[in-house]
């Protein structure tokens, strides 16, 4: 699409107008490479808009690689009324994406740790996993990185983290074996070095 039909608005005018993020002209062509190596005509009317669309959906993807997460437990709280037990944020979804395939990882996370002397804001849990996410991933590294940012920047007691997800490219391509799951973990501080409170930990976090 060149030009809106009846206005005097070039392509990257309408793009801007509605507020849309640029691509540039060769990533464009790599995905127009793709589609014709992938058997369709990337210059018929359905396809027209589609690398924009592919390029624009990868940033979003991949945005994590833009941020660093820890950023999000730099504000902590202290006044917490004595409370010095496991924190555990439960069944929080994500998306990722392996970085063998590109294909979609789809699962759920449950992060906990137990404080010492100040707490941050649950939301913030999940933005850290978020962060690490959106990028290209294996499980393994993403667990490990999402556990590492928080005994890192939060120093607490102890960190537990468990991740349970889907993998697109064992359900949708290769092996394909639907519905099967893969849970990775990783412990530091207190729920590595103390049994029970490892127990204890897994258990509040549903395992
Ligand atoms: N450990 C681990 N492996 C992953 C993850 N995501 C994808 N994989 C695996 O990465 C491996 C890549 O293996 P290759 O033999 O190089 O690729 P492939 O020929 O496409 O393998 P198949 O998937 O078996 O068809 C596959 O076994 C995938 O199942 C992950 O998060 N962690
Ligand atoms: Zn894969």
């Amino acid at each position: 699409m060149s030009k809106l039909p009846g206005c005097g608005h070039d392509e990257a005018d309408e793009d801007a107008l509605r507020g849309k993020m640029p691509v540039p002209d060769d990533v464009q062509e790599a995905i127009r490479t793709l589609l014709r190596w992938a058997g369709d005509d990337p210059t018929r009317e359905g396809l027209r808009d589609t690398p924009k669309r592919v390029a624009r959906a990868w940033a979003e993807y991949c945005q994590g690689f833009q941020e660093d997460p820890a950023i999000h437990l730099s504000r902590t709280f202290e006044e917490v009324g004595g409370y010095d037990e496991i924190v555990v944020l439960k069944d929080i979804p994500f998306q990722s994406h392996c970085e063998h395939h590109m294909a979609p990882i789809t699962g759920k996370a449950a992060i906990a740790y137990l404080p010492k002397n100040r707490v941050v804001g649950i939301s913030k849990l999940a933005r850290v996993l978020h962060g690490y996410a959106r990028r290209l991933q294996i499980q393994e590294r993403l667990t490990a990185e999402v556990a590492q940012c928080i005994w890192d920047h939060l120093q607490p007691e102890g960190v537990a983290v468990v991740i349970e997800a889907q993998h697109g490219c064992m359900t949708g391509r290769g092996v394909r074996t639907p519905g099967v799951g893969m849970v990775t973990s990783r412990l530091h501080g207190c729920f590595l070095a103390d049994s029970r409170s490892r127990k204890e930990v897994m258990s509040l976090m549903g395992y």
